[in-house]
């Protein structure tokens, strides 16, 4: 597509400055800049060096294709997560509160600069960050669409927590004020006034129909989307193939212990860039880890601080760790730095993967065939938990919601990983994972519905 003619149209991604979020819309980003597209990501300065930094699954040199720009916001305070209280990041509010008022001036300055060399500038915000939203609409030739970043199912129970299809499976969807700080859930209804009065075009999905298809068209069907265009494209997170190998990028040392391990072998334990663990409930998941004599991939770190470059890096859990890796060395690892996540779950030798059920965390384990042991920490996650268990019925729950403030015994996970990596037991739900990784990826390849949700946006954006 031709740069800077009034022919062309610029795509411009404005992410939620979180890692969960980042990463959706880079990887959106760079499938959109692999299809033609002139397409301009901004964030302030330190998260888009995070954003470039983490990226995973694609080829670094694939970065060149995008252009990124600088939303300058005032400094703000960066703490360190407090993980003896409860696991929202409550720790992140002041840069988000900061982020949302201030990145507003300078977005709309870009936009204004890219509105007067393209035919069409279309923003692609996250739904947290529907300021953007009203940003295109004072723009001629501007058009707004929401990035999705959570399950589409988790409209539905927000909606109406009894709805027919919540009930009909046997789901709950836990109330939001449980599960997130009201500062948060504030900051949503903010966004979805904004998004209301910014009338957008559209709504693009993080998720594939092999997954939640009757949640989509549920949604579809909703007064308060029907106006919409919807575009169910993901999973947005690459695929990579059985090498497990991210071309361009140098192999993490974990990737050489793992080719060593037997097929299907290896449990893999991560709670994403949001939860950091009391210091009580490290030592019950080590002591299980260690009592169930599973292979292991353990990432032990707290949650990202706002500005993750203010972090020292130094673990918390020194002590703990020094003798538990003494314990089990050859059975198991701990990383307590950044993981490569998507080669890890792509690997053959992973068999199952403890997670807190972001919802990267859930389509990547699904894309990758991987069965989830579930233990929900805060917002979305107990939603998701109950999706992947009990609707999907590829993983199993290793604490329920209701159980979210205590501390869960080594005794009682260790049964819930015994459960799932022993061959006769974790059959069903390794078979079901299986099978929906199979559906996951024709959904994304030549002819299958995520695909062609990618092509009906970028055909819609271009028309
Ligand atoms: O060492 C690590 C740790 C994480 N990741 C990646 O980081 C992302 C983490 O995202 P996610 O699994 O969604 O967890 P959170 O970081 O907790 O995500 C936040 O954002 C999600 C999307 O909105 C929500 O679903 C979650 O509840 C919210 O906590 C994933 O892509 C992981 O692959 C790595 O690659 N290496």
């Amino acid at each position: 597509m031709a740069i800077g003619t009034v022919e062309s149209v610029a795509v411009v991604a404005v992410p939620f400055p979180a890692q969960g979020h980042l990463n959706q819309l880079m990887h959106l980003s760079l499938l959109l800049a692999s299809r033609g597209l002139d397409v301009h990501y901004a964030a302030p300065p330190a998260h888009l060096r995070q954003a470039r930094l983490r990226l995973h699954g694609w080829d670094p040199d694939a970065l060149r294709s995008i252009r990124f720009h600088d939303l300058d916001v005032p400094a703000y305070e960066s703490p360190p997560p407090d993980p003896t209280a409860p696991p929202f990041p409550s720790h992140l509010m002041l840069m988000l509160e900061s982020f949302a008022v201030a990145a507003r001036v300078p977005l709309a300055a870009l936009l204004e600069r890219l509105s007067a060399s393209y035919r069409r500038v279309v923003v692609v915000y996250d739904r947290l960050n529907s300021f953007a939203a009203a940003q295109a609409a004072r723009l001629p030739n501007g058009e707004a669409f929401g990035l999705q970043c959570v399950a589409m199912s988790y409209n539905i129970g927000w909606l109406d927590p009894e709805h027919r299809l919540v009930r009909e499976h046997g789901l709950q969807f836990h109330p939001v004020e449980a599960c997130m700080t009201k500062e948060f859930v504030e900051l949503i209804s903010r966004a979805e006034q904004d998004e209301e009065n910014a009338a957008s075009s559209g709504i693009l999905m993080n998720t594939s129909r092999a997954l939640e298809a009757e949640f989509i068209d549920e949604i579809a069907a909703h007064p308060m989307f029907k106006e919409l265009k919807l575009f169910a494209a993901g999973p947005l997170n690459p695929l990579l193939d059985a090498t497990a190998r991210t071309p361009g990028q140098t192999r993490h040392e974990c990737m050489d212990w793992l080719d060593k391990q037997p097929l299907a072998s290896v449990l893999y334990v991560s709670f994403g860039t949001t939860s950091s663990l009391r210091g009580d409930q490290v030592a019950e998941l080590a002591a299980a880890l260690k009592g169930s004599k599973q292979r292991f991939i353990w990432v032990l770190r707290d949650a990202d601080r706002a500005n993750i470059f203010a972090d020292s890096g130094e673990s918390r859990h020194a002590e703990l760790l020094s003798r538990f890796t003494a314990e089990t060395e050859g059975v198991g690892l701990v990383i307590t730095g950044w993981a490569p996540q998507l080669e890890i779950l792509a690997h053959g030798a992973t068999a199952a993967f403890m997670s807190h059920c972001g919802w990267n965390s859930t389509m990547e384990s699904l894309s990758y065939g991987k069965p989830i042991l579930a233990w929900p920490m805060h917002s979305d996650q107990p939603w998701d938990a109950e999706l992947v268990c009990k609707y999907l019925k590829a993983g199993l729950l290793v604490r329920p919601w209701e159980k979210h403030s205590e501390v869960v015994p080594a005794e009682a996970i260790q049964e819930v990983i015994e459960e799932a990596m022993l061959p006769e037991k974790g059959m069903t739900i390794r078979r079901r994972a299986k099978e929906l990784g199979e559906a996951v990826r024709a959904s994304v390849a030549d002819g299958g519905s995520s695909r062609k949700g990618l092509d009906d946006f970028v055909g819609y954006i271009t028309r």
